[in-house]
């Protein structure tokens, strides 16, 4: 079962311009912001309530982000849900007809396992699945 909105990932050309932008829009800075080389980002967290925003932006030609914004504007790339037990998920999810963008969980920002979902298998949007890493 997919338990909260865990955050919404939002595709920014410049990241320190969106940064400035959601600080004044949410009325508070950012709690972290880290680097995924693993998907060529660099992301802004902010907590808001129980969910967060992601922002990001593309550090390489091959940037899921990159090639996204060189199609489209600024803006949601992403929806992403926590799951209790990210393996369980994708296996009821691969039953249900959903297409797994990776076979296996991988590593994501903020600490989290993260598995994506094929936007053309879930109504147009790309879905994240997020568990959090315990120590
Ligand atoms: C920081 C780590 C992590 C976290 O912890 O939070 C992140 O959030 S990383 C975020 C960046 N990483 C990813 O997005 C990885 C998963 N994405 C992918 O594997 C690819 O982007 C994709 C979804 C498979 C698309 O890649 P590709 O097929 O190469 O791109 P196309 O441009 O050819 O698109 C095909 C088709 O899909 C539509 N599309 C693409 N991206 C999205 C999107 N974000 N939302 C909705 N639809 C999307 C695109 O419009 C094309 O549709 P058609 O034109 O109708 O064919
Ligand atoms: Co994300």
């Amino acid at each position: 079962m997919l338990t909260n909105l865990e955050h919404l990932g939002l595709a920014v050309h410049d990241l320190k311009a969106a940064t400035e932008l959601y600080t004044k829009l949410l009325g508070a800075g950012p709690y972290k912001t880290e680097h995924v080389a693993s998907e060529a980002v660099d992301t802004v967290f902010f907590q808001v309530g129980g969910s967060k925003i992601e922002l990001l932006a593309g550090t390489s030609p091959d940037s899921a982000i990159t090639k996204y914004l060189a199609k489209k504007p600024e803006g949601i790339h992403h929806v992403a849900f926590e799951v209790d037990d990210i393996r369980a998920e994708m296996e009821r999810l691969k039953g249900e007809g959903f297409i797994l963008l990776n076979e296996e969980p991988k590593r994501g920002a903020d600490n989290k396992l993260v598995c994506f979902v094929h936007p053309k298998s879930a109504g147009g949007v790309l879905v994240e699945l997020c568990q959090e890493v315990k120590p």
